[in-house]
């Protein structure tokens, strides 16, 4: 007898409910739907991108081994994530769940299933349009890569080349910035505008390492032929992290062919680099020149109101609403890059939903406490506030308050000066901490502490004083 979706998933439901704990089967697997039932996939409904994401990261194993056995060892589990209305993505979202360990490329949209890893890319044996397949993210567009003052040129040279690739002179265009701070999403966003406006342009992602290592397999399956012309007949090439091809003199010298052919023939190139081309180290002059060519331009980490923006909408397009102080809360305490944002909020929402708990300022702290470094082993805001306290014979919530006696203000100024030496918080941040100044009053109190170290020698011995037990702090 043919079993129904219905009955293949309840299957599923009793194996799951004998392996996990109460709480985790009814907060992951009683809100799931099965949707459809085909041959060897089954197809489920999750409500969120989010939940997804966390069924795919804890839970895998677990699917896997409960699907095969009702479907057999081909079967296969697919999800349709429902997707905010605000975002562009209007239609479900369809995964396949690999055989094989989840891999991020698995992901395609509606019912068209790709699955990009399964084309290798050297041994290429027919390069027609069907064998082309572009990397590309589908979760990295422009809706929602926030702008702000951190990443405006970026994102809008980014976009006006998705509009007309090829043709702008921002060709190369190269985007450069630290660790976490959006080049990714930026680059694939540019790929996923080309494709989507112009169906029959190559749109192709790689990172560099691949790159390198399709080129170092090349040479060893003797087939540098089909690389190279599989590499030629790309439209828009999107090479993420060039500052790996340093030191790599033969990788160099084959992307170098590569960008001429495409370059001169209208075709469009987009970089990303960790670090300005004039800080790239054991990269040819020649290469390096034509970097240079386009336009370059930075990322940098966001200000607090950007940073409020991409919280509120990952929050929006997860379906989860967290009370304004909280966000206001993370914007300010986590300002080191977007992806450790993005960190603490999954922590934050995995707590409250596996304790089952509100969202809220207490939570937040407490999970911040856990992850952010600066808290406690190292020199933080609090430990600065205690310290400088105890030395200047004052309180903490003095140094918060808004008096404004000389001693007071003094100290509290030391305390700016000492949090800027030694946190990694931003002047905004700094300012947040010392009961919501803006940071042109952390700018002040720094200056104002430097100038009195010139001239007051006993002053200034006291900073030493200080500095040294923040170093102690440190060791
Ligand atoms: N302006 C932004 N708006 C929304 N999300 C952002 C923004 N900037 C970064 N992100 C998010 O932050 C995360 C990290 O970004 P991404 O992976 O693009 O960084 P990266 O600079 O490529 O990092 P790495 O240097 O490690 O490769 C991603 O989830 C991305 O969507």
């Amino acid at each position: 007898m043919v079993k129904s979706e219905k009955s293949v998933w309840e299957d599923c439901l009793r194996f799951i409910k004998s392996q996990v704990q109460e709480q985790s089967y009814k907060t992951w697997f009683e809100p799931i739907k099965p949707l459809g039932l085909n041959e060897t996939t089954i197809t489920i409904q999750v409500p969120s991108q989010f939940f997804y994401e966390y069924l795919e990261e804890h839970y895998v194993h677990l699917l896997r081994e409960c699907v095969q056995n009702e479907l057999g060892p081909e079967g296969k589990l697919e999800y349709s994530v429902i997707v905010d209305s605000g975002s562009v993505q209007n239609q479900p979202y369809m995964v396949t769940l690999p055989n094989q360990n989840q891999n991020q490329n698995g992901k395609s949209w509606g019912k068209e299933v790709v699955e990009p890893e399964m084309v290798n890319p050297f041994k290429m044996p027919s390069l027609d349009k069907d064998s082309r397949y572009s990397n590309l993210n589908p979760n990295y567009y422009f809706d929602n890569y926030i702008e702000g003052d951190c990443n405006r040129l970026a994102r809008s040279a980014g976009i006006a080349v998705a509009e007309k690739p090829g043709i702008t002179s921002f060709n190369p265009l190269m985007i450069y910035g630290g660790v976490g701070l959006g080049k990714t999403h930026l680059v694939q966003a540019i790929g996923n505008k080309v494709s989507e406006q112009r169906k029959d342009n190559f749109v192709l992602y790689v990172s560099s390492e691949k790159f390198t290592t399709q080129f170092t397999d090349a040479i060893r399956n003797n087939s540098i032929q089909s690389f190279t012309n599989f590499y030629l007949q790309v439209d828009t090439l999107i090479i993420d992290d060039v500052q790996f091809f340093s030191g790599k003199e033969k990788t160099q010298e084959m992307f170098f062919h590569i960008f001429n052919h495409l370059h001169q023939n209208g075709k469009q190139i987009i970089m990303s680099s960790d670090r300005a081309p004039r800080d790239l180290k054991g990269l040819q002059d020649r290469l390096l020149s034509r970097f240079k060519w386009g336009l370059t331009a930075d990322l940098q980490m966001p200000d607090f109101e950007t940073r409020m923006a991409i919280i509120m909408r990952k929050m929006q397009s997860d379906g989860i609403y967290i009370p304004d102080d909280v966000v206001e809360y993370l914007a300010y305490s986590v300002d080191t890059n977007v992806r450790e944002l993005e960190g603490v909020l999954i922590s934050l929402i995995a707590h409250a939903t596996l304790n089952k708990t509100d969202i809220d300022l207490e939570l937040a702290k407490q999970t911040l406490k856990n992850i952010v470094h600066d808290i406690e082993s190292e020199v933080g805001v609090d430990y600065i506030q205690k310290t400088v306290g105890e030395f200047f014979q004052i309180s903490v919530e003095d140094l918060k308050d808004k008096t404004r006696k000389k001693e007071i203000v003094i100290a509290r100024q030391v305390s700016m000066y000492l949090c800027k030496e030694y946190t990694n918080h931003s002047l905004k941040s700094i300012g947040y901490h010392f009961g919501g100044r803006d940071h042109s009053t952390v700018i002040h109190a720094v200056q104002s502490v430097s100038d009195m170290m010139d001239v007051d020698s006993k002053f200034s011995n006291s900073i030493d004083e200080l500095k040294k037990k923040m170093k102690m702090k440190l060791v």
